[in-house]
């Protein structure tokens, strides 16, 4: 299989689309390390795919993705279980414009968090053996969800970093390839008591439902396959991959430096 003796980490794997990239990686032969704060979900999707695929094919690690000492020790404890890391997907992420500053928190400075700790590990220039970040940015990271300016400030945030990533690692020679996943809306717990999360802007909650009307929602296992396609094909490196219900499309970005 196409992931044999890879391993992966993906963070907010216990549930939505965490879970179905975790799936995904683990049907195509990975191993993967299943970071949540989510403890009775993580061990129980650990346990299910352990029975699945084998005992020694998923490890559960109890990680909150703002804490650069839980981070610390989750990679510690790949290296120490599987030998190393391959594949990084930072997954992990909230909707709640009322707390807005931990939405910054969890979707944009944890993303930044984790990939820095990674790179020690996965670099060829710290002894690392290169690889594949991938992070899910969202379609509010290329245009406006007016409901949730910070989510979309985030999601917008998630898509530079990786693109700047993408050409700093080609110019430097860490043998990573970063992209970005960019999901419209998608059938998760997310989604739920919308109108709580809100906060000041409650009040587009209608115009928000009419967007997820014509827009339609995906099911989780049709963000997961696009992360399978960026994690394998190897000509991808800071790409944007738009997942919308029944099509998918690379973004296309102007160019306005040599390196981009
Ligand atoms: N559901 C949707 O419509 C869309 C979601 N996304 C993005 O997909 C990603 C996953 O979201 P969903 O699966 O929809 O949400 P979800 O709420 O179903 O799952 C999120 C997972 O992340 C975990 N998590 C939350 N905060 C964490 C933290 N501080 N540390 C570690 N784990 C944490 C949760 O426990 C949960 O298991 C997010 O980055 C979200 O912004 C992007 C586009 C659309
Ligand atoms: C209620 C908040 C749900 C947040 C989950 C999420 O990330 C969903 C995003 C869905 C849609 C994104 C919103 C705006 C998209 C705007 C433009 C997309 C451009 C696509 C194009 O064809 O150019």
């Amino acid at each position: 299989m196409a992931l044999n003796g890879k391993i992966a980490v993906v963070t907010g794997a216990a549930m939505g689309i965490g879970k179905a990239i975790t799936e995904i990686l683990v049907q195509n032969g990975a191993k993967v390390v299943l970071l949540d704060v989510n403890e009775t979900a993580g061990k129980a999707l650990m346990e299910t795919l352990n029975k699945q695929h084998g005992q020694d094919r998923t490890l559960f690690v109890s990680c909150n993705v703002e804490s650069e000492q839980q981070i610390k020790a989750a990679f510690q404890k790949t290296v120490e279980t599987f030998g190393g890391t391959d594949i990084l997907c930072n997954n992990a992420g909230i909707l709640n414009e009322n707390e807005w500053e931990k939405t910054v928190s969890v979707n944009l400075l944890a993303v930044i968090r984790v990939t820095y700790l990674a790179l020690e590990h996965m670099s060829k220039l710290t002894g690392g053996r290169g690889g594949v970040i991938v992070n899910t940015a969202s379609l509010a990271g290329i245009g406006p969800l007016p409901s949730c300016p910070v989510y979309t400030a985030t999601k917008h945030g998630v898509i530079g970093f990786t693109r700047a990533l993408a050409a700093a690692s080609t110019m430097s020679g860490y043998g990573i390839r970063f992209n970005a996943i960019c999901p419209g809306f998608a059938q998760t717990d997310l989604l739920s008591n919308m109108n709580n999360k809100l906060g000041r802007f409650s009040h587009l909650a209608d115009a928000t439902t009419q967007m997820v009307e014509k827009l339609g929602i995906l099911n989780v296992s049709e963000v997961a396959a696009p992360v399978l396609e960026l994690v394998t094909d190897e000509s991808k490196n800071g790409e944007a991959f738009m997942i919308f219900p029944k099509a998918k499309q690379y973004v296309t970005f102007p160019k306005v430096s040599s390196s981009g």
